[in-house]
């Protein structure tokens, strides 16, 4: 199957296809380049590096690969540099090409290199977690974390193509799946109530990683986000829609510490709290948080904070999110079961109490 995002001269094509990363004649076609080097992780390179190279090499062409250590706490400035370093000490030229082996946090750390180094250079991304498949590498926000906020150093640079190979999730940890599936129920939360029926009645095939359930979510996903970000490329309005359940989650993601609670699972806890706000305000109906509960919960995902999340420490952290503007606090809050708002018309008392509560009743992925 192959999607689009369409962005004008910057378009690129989403491919996914189950045994697609190794396929020769694929790869001929998406990499022209000479000067290919893949940044992976010492996870993922022993499962799929070689298979990987074997598929794109070719006569002529210099085919490098650098693995990085593994973990959300590597996505830092430190580990940026030694991508810098590497393509440096191989004298890479702004013609080579950088391919993403990896999850979000190789994503996103090899597109901000890609964006940054010698000014810019092409990259592909060939996302190998679920959450990856779905959300990260599609859309081009691209970035590391600051101890004091999460992504908060970055650019937005659009991929060359998007090369999902469904297959690669037969090895990934029950755990991950999991994450993954947040931000896949987070798009039927935001933008398509009957998506997220689907979800309900597929929860457990998903979990169960039918292959077929599997290429339906990752393809739904993908189209939703594909269309959200050829609207909105640089988030001046609707894509922060695709931010639900993020200010919360990202305020937990650096409380604890980049990796304790994984992105999908501090986002899963978030996305109730929204939703319980919502509620508060009398925009949706308690039915919704619920079925989100209920939902999340299935999948194995955490639905409140961890025990070390105080409503002042929520408070610092969501102050410092980039979604603010003149010192306002904006939120993405639900209108009705797929239809989501940015907003900054909350109630302040309200927004305390949602974190009064919330801090009261904690949960552990
Ligand atoms: N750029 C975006 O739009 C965007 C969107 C969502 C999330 N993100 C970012 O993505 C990151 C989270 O990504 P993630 O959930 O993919 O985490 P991750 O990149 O840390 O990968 C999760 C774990 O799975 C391992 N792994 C990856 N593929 C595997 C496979 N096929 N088999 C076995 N193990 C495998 C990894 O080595 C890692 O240990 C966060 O930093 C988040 O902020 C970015
Ligand atoms: O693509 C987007 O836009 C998103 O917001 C997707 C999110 O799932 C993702 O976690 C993103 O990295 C968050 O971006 P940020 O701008 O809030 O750091
Ligand atoms: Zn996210």
């Amino acid at each position: 199957m192959l999607l689009t995002v369409e962005l004008g001269e910057r378009s690129y094509p989403i491919l996914i296809e189950p045994g697609c990363m190794n396929r020769k004649d694929q790869w001929s076609e998406r990499v022209p380049h000479a000067e290919v080097v893949i940044v992976t992780n010492e996870t993922i390179a022993p499962l799929y590096l070689d298979s990987l190279k074997r598929s794109l090499e070719r006569s002529g062409r210099r085919l490098l690969s650098l693995t990085l250590p593994d973990g959300e706490s590597y996505k830092s400035a430190e580990t940026l540099g030694r991508i810098y370093d590497f393509l440096l000490e191989h004298s890479i030229s702004r013609k080579a090409v950088l391919i993403a082996l990896g999850g979000g946090v190789i994503g996103d750390l090899t597109g901000y290199a890609a964006a940054t180094f010698q000014r810019g250079i092409d990259f592909i991304q060939v996302p190998t977690t679920l959450l990856s498949q779905v959300d990260s590498s599609v859309g081009g926000k691209t970035g590391i974390n600051h101890p004091l906020g999460k992504n908060m150093i970055g650019a937005f640079k659009q991929p060359k193509s998007v090369v999902i190979d469904p297959a690669v999730l037969s090895t990934l940890p029950d755990r991950e799946l999991s994450a993954g599936l947040a931000e896949v129920i987070k798009y039927g939360l935001i933008h398509d109530a009957d998506f997220f029926e689907w979800l309900e009645t597929n929860i457990d095939a998903l979990l169960a990683k039918d292959a077929d359930a599997l290429v339906q979510a990752i393809a739904r996903s993908c189209r939703l986000k594909a269309d959200i970000v050829a609207a909105d490329e640089t988030e001046q309005g609707i894509r922060a829609i695709l931010n639900l359940g993020h200010t919360f989650g990202h305020a937990i993601e650096a409380e604890l510490g980049y990796g304790l609670w994984l992105h999908g699972e501090a986002v899963a806890a978030g996305m109730v709290m929204a939703s319980d706000l919502s509620q508060r305000q009398g925009w949706i109906d308690g039915e919704v948080t619920e079925r989100a509960r209920n939902l999340l919960s299935a999948a194995r995902l955490p639905v409140a904070p961890p025990p070390q999340m105080t409503p002042d420490r929520f408070m610092n952290h969501m102050a410092r999110d980039k979604k603010v503007e003149s010192g306002q606090l904006r939120l993405v809050l639900l209108e009705a079961l797929g239809r989501a708002t940015v907003t900054s018309t909350f109630d302040p008392a309200r927004l305390e109490a949602c974190l009064s509560a919330f801090c009261t009743s904690h949960s552990q992925p």
